[in-house]
């Protein structure tokens, strides 16, 4: 089977120009002069509309455990609704539940999503027990393709893990060639304003931002840097929301340590206003790290300009309103932690092009190419390149859409950008070489996704 994209605007990280792309098979055959006459079994019409490589989600959570309930997506509503919105590639968290083997998470993992997915997978691996059993499978891990493990400084008596513990997790990381991801958040002292918050009556959604000050999460940030500079691991900060984490960063990063760091939409668009919304409608926005206030925003933008932030991922962790949110409804600290988006990034990023945040290269670069790179994936993913797999979205930059839990993909109750104006579309996906998106509706398969085992972070010097 041969597809022919005809008369789009090719956008890779390294450039834009016209071209028409080949896909044989799975994979991307050639990239051709326009009107190149070549002959295929189906053409696509990309006229006036860019050709860009799939998106590539690095942080999302389809069924996780968390908070008393699960995630609402699966495996299969999810990757679907990632389709719908042009990520062709997931990396999703395996999670230790606490007292369990790693390799047994990866089994039960696997079990979830395998046969299940709509677009190609990978995990990174939790890590809530750091002991002598633990440490010993992160190497096996890295043989089954997951060389990314993510740590908590938040969620004492859940995921937390102390900073000894921490220091071991960074040595066996660089000893196997892994990546520590951290969620900096200082957890100990937020637990304390926490229970100082509670006993005031202080309870609603507001309370959630209130609690975890931006200089906790600089704080635990500059920690997490510090103890990866000991150690000599390489380090990337998830879902960093707040400028003084950026500023850690962006030190580390001009002293030349590996340190890497991605930010959500959700920080780039919505606030500490969204969680002070009435009648409990604040609870749709409780994500940890919180919302923050508005000013936080423009510089997340500047460090994407700069590369101090290098990637832009969702976090999607859908809870439904009705059902899941609801049992914080008293109690702030109880409303499960998550904002769907997995189904939103690609077009949400793409009002930074709009608004001249960022560039249309840079819109690639960030979404796809640089993920591609930090998660051992790339020149199989990430780039419209001969021997690539055909992951390709046609997109229309002119076209006009509304964000809504009425028209969205994902298997959750609201939409955290409800009527949000989106100027562009995705038009067509292919996931290696099959259209799974078009004008007709979803055209792929639950079951086409398959795992991606991942090499090297290539970032690291
Ligand atoms: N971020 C969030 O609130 N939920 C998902 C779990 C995590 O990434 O910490
Ligand atoms: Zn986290
Ligand atoms: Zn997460």
């Amino acid at each position: 089977m041969s597809t022919l994209i005809k008369g789009g605007l090719v956008v890779n990280a390294t450039g834009a120009f016209p071209a028409d792309v080949l896909v044989a098979g799975e994979q991307i055959a050639a990239l051709l002069a326009p009107g190149f006459p070549v002959q295929a079994d189906e053409t696509i019409d990309a006229g006036g509309k860019y050709v860009i490589p799939g998106g590539i989600d690095g942080h999302t959570h389809m069924e996780m455990p968390f908070g008393g309930t699960f995630s609402a997506d699966t495996f299969a509503t999810g990757t679907t609704a990632a389709a719908w919105g042009g990520t062709t590639t997931i990396v999703d968290f395996a999670v230790q539940a606490k007292g369990t083997s790693l390799l047994a998470t990866l089994d039960k993992w696997h079990a979830k999503a395998d046969g299940n997915c709509a677009v190609d997978y990978g995990f990174h691996m939790i890590v809530s027990d750091v002991d002598d059993t633990s440490l010993k499978e992160m190497e096996s891990c890295v043989s089954a393709g997951v060389n990314t493990f993510k740590m908590f400084m938040a969620y004492p008596g859940v995921f937390y893990a102390t900073d000894g513990e921490i220091l071991r997790a960074m040595q066996k990381a660089r000893e196997i060639g892994g990546t520590v991801m951290m969620h900096a958040e200082n957890g100990i002292a937020i637990d304390q304003l926490v229970a100082q918050a509670l006993a005031q009556g202080r309870t609603d959604p507001v309370e959630h931002g209130l609690t975890r000050p931006a200089e906790l999460e600089g704080e635990a940030t500059s920690r997490a840097i510090t103890l990866a500079k000991v150690t000599g691991s390489p380090l990337y900060i998830v879902h960093l929301s707040a400028a003084q984490a950026l500023d850690a960063v962006t030190r580390a990063r001009d002293t030349g340590q590996n340190v890497f760091a991605e930010t959500c939409p959700q920080y780039l668009y919505l606030s500490l206003e969204d969680l002070a919304k009435p009648d409990f409608e604040g609870s749709k926005y409780v994500a940890s790290p919180p919302l923050r206030p508005r000013e936080h925003q423009s510089e997340l933008w500047r460090g994407l300009r700069t590369n101090d932030l290098s990637v832009v991922s969702t976090d999607h962790c859908p809870f439904c309103f009705k059902d899941q949110k609801e049992l914080g409804r008293g109690d702030f600290s109880k409303i499960p932690n998550g904002i769907p988006g997995v189904e939103h990034r690609m077009d949400l990023l793409h009002q930074g092009v709009v608004k001249g945040e960022i560039s249309l290269e840079r819109w690639v670069e960030i979404s796809s190419t640089t993920p591609a790179r930090m998660f051992g994936l790339h020149p199989r993913k990430g780039v419209l390149a001969p021997g690539a797999d055909a992951d390709i979205v046609v997109y229309d930059p002119t076209a006009k859409q509304t964000i809504s839990a009425a028209t969205h993909h994902m298997n959750v109750d609201y939409s955290a950008y409800e009527g949000m104006e989106i100027t562009g579309k995705v038009d067509t996906v292919l996931s290696r070489g099959r259209v799974v998106v078009d004008g007709s509706g979803f055209r792929g398969a639950v079951g086409h996704g398959r795992f991606l085992t991942r090499e090297l972070n290539q970032y690291l010097v």
